[in-house]
């Protein structure tokens, strides 16, 4: 069965990430259709919004058309927001024990996942971005370890990996980021 919203806007999300797909589709599908190819995407150093942008400028280049993109950062405020958008590569190196022992010297364990959506409408146009936080904090490893950091972020006494999915798509950096750019979307299609 069809809806009568379904597919009324695509966007191509550009991302390396099977795991961010799947939870862009599960919360932003059908209302918005969402395509995909799968290009990682180089990342500049800065802050997340100066990489978000520069991502999705590059992405909209290499696609030469509208594209989506995302970054998503961990930051530990003990740490002054470190590794925030260098998590990727933290993550890969010290693995879930290393990030929980860089925080061993601090009473607070508490963390910001953020995440930033840009959207392009395609080369050469400004991008517009869409930020979602969730505050949680870093705790060892609890739960199915098949995305990122999930099982080492807290969230009201559940890790994300031990969330059910639903439920993380609704209180997640992710979701609150796709809640912003599901209202513009909605605007513009009344505008
Ligand atoms: O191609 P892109 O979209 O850039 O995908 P990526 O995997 O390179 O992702 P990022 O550059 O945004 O780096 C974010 C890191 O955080 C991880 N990550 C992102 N979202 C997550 C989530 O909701 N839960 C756990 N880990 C997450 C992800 O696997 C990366 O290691
Ligand atoms: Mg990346």
């Amino acid at each position: 069965m069809t809806t009568p919203t379904a597919a009324r806007h695509i966007v191509n999300f550009i991302t390396g990430n099977a795991n961010k797909l799947r939870e862009v589709k599960a919360i932003l599908q059908p209302a918005i259709q969402v395509e995909s190819q799968a290009v990682d995407v180089p990342e500049l150093q800065g802050t997340v919004e100066e990489v978000t942008l520069d991502k999705c400028r590059r992405a909209a280049d290499i696609i030469q058309g509208p594209v989506l993109v995302e970054d998503t950062c961990l930051c530990f405020n003990a740490l002054n927001g470190l590794p925030g958008p260098y998590i990727k590569w933290f993550l890969k190196s010290i693995g879930h024990d290393g990030l929980n022992n860089l925080l061993a010297a601090y009473d607070d364990k508490s963390a910001k996942a953020v995440c930033t959506f840009a959207y392009s409408p395609g080369p050469g146009h400004e991008p517009i971005l869409f930020q979602g936080i969730t505050d949680g904090k870093i705790v060892p490893a609890r739960g199915p370890g098949d995305f990122g950091w999930d099982p080492i972020f807290e969230y009201e006494g559940e890790t994300y990996a031990e969330m059910d999915k639903v439920k993380k798509n609704t209180i997640s950096h992710r979701g609150r980021a796709l809640e912003k750019l599901q209202a513009w979307f909605a605007n513009e299609m009344t505008a």
